[in-house]
């Protein structure tokens, strides 16, 4: 019998002006407990889940995107099947489509699960490169995989590596196993070498963080069909302006409010996507500084529609003027006290 454990955190991404750059892993998780048992003769995997998108996530291995990925993983390495006897109960404390990386949680979790069931033991870039295979943005899956504040850029492939990098995801993680005696008729697509690199920045111990969370979804496509294909050099500059400040305001102690609420600002998405997110350029707009003394900065966590708030004070007050900008708009909303996870995603042998 051998049973061990996976843990992924959220994560929230953009932090205002770094779109698909940096991400923050926080303090709510996705975890599995899987068991390998000898005595047990099943060949796909008993999935069980509990908490967050329970009564969403398929329960059958070939359709649940975290065993998919963990087959996509096995698959690559010549592994053709999951181990014989495998159970594995899911508790998820990350809402769907909320902005907090549920996605990239399940990819991170479902790599991982795919490396321990296989003994591959692959370095972290080499996880990153698969993660990056199924979620096509770098930001929530890296700071999954590392935890802390990170930041991350994709590196411009060869063609044969772009071709390699862009199969549809059908081919990456077919929903259906071969029939009873056939083998898989194609291998997936290993991914490219070094896709993604990355950075840990510091983060004041003082700054805590705040998620409104509406009760609505915003699926990520959507809100990134939303965008433009291309912008003007004014708004890409004052985006490269206000990231490069704040990935090291965010790291000073104690935090300065002047330097950081600014540095939050964004043109590139946030503008893109109010009309998804009924309240949100009042709330960006009316809870400042000045309104809510502690406050350092607030943007759209993510694609949304969570707010996230960071603050050294007041964090009560802050929730409580947002959640009631959202009621204005007839939108229920949750709230979580958060903190940043200095740990990444964790696989643990009991
Ligand atoms: N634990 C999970 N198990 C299975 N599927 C999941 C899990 N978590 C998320 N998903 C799938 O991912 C979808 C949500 O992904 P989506 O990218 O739209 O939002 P998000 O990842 O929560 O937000 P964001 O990417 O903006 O942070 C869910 O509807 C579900 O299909
Ligand atoms: N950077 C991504 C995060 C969502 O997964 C976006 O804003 O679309």
């Amino acid at each position: 019998m051998r049973q061990f454990t996976v843990k992924v955190p959220c994560t929230s991404s953009n932090i205002g002006p770094g779109f698909d750059v940096v991400g923050l892993s926080l303090s709510l998780y996705l975890t599995l407990k899987v068991t390998i048992d000898s005595n047990q003769s099943n060949k796909s995997p008993i999935l069980s889940y509990t908490g967050q998108g329970a009564d969403e996530a398929p329960l059958d291995a070939y359709q649940n995107l975290t065993t998919r990925c963990a087959l996509y993983v096995l698959r690559c390495a010549g592994i053709s099947s999951f181990p014989v006897g495998i159970s594995i109960k899911v508790h998820n404390e990350v809402p769907f489509g909320r902005g907090l990386g549920s996605s990239g949680a399940a990819v991170i979790a479902g790599i991982l699960l795919g490396d321990a069931l296989g003994n591959l033991k692959l370095s972290k870039e080499r996880l990153l490169d698969h993660a990056l295979m199924i979620e096509r943005h770098p930001d929530n899956v890296t700071a999954a995989l590392i935890g802390g504040f990170v930041g991350s850029y994709l590196l411009d492939l060869s063609p044969e590596d772009t071709t390699a990098k862009a199969v549809p995801l059908s081919e990456v993680l077919p929903e259906y196993p071969p029939d009873a005696g056939e083998q898989w008729g194609k291998d997936p697509p290993a991914p490219p070498r070094g896709i993604g690199h990355f950075i840990r920045f510091g983060w004041a111990p003082e700054i805590k963080v705040i998620a409104i969370i509406p009760h609505f979804e915003v699926s990520t496509a959507k809100a990134r069909s939303a965008l433009p294909d291309s912008y003007s050099k004014q708004d890409l500059v004052f985006n490269l302006q206000r990231l490069a400040v704040l990935t090291t305001a965010l790291a000073r102690s104690p935090p300065d409010v002047g330097l950081i609420f600014q540095a939050m600002q964004d043109r590139v998405h946030q503008p893109y996507r109010k009309h998804l997110i009924p309240g949100l350029p009042t709330i960006l707009a009316s809870v400042t500084p000045s309104s809510h003394p502690g406050l350092l900065g607030i943007c759209l966590s993510g694609a949304g529609p969570t707010i996230l708030a960071l603050a050294t004070e007041n964090e009560q007050a802050i929730a409580k003027t947002i959640t009631e900008e959202f009621k204005k708009e007839s939108i229920e909303c949750s709230i979580e006290y958060l903190h940043v996870t200095t740990e990444g995603a964790q696989v643990t042998e009991e």
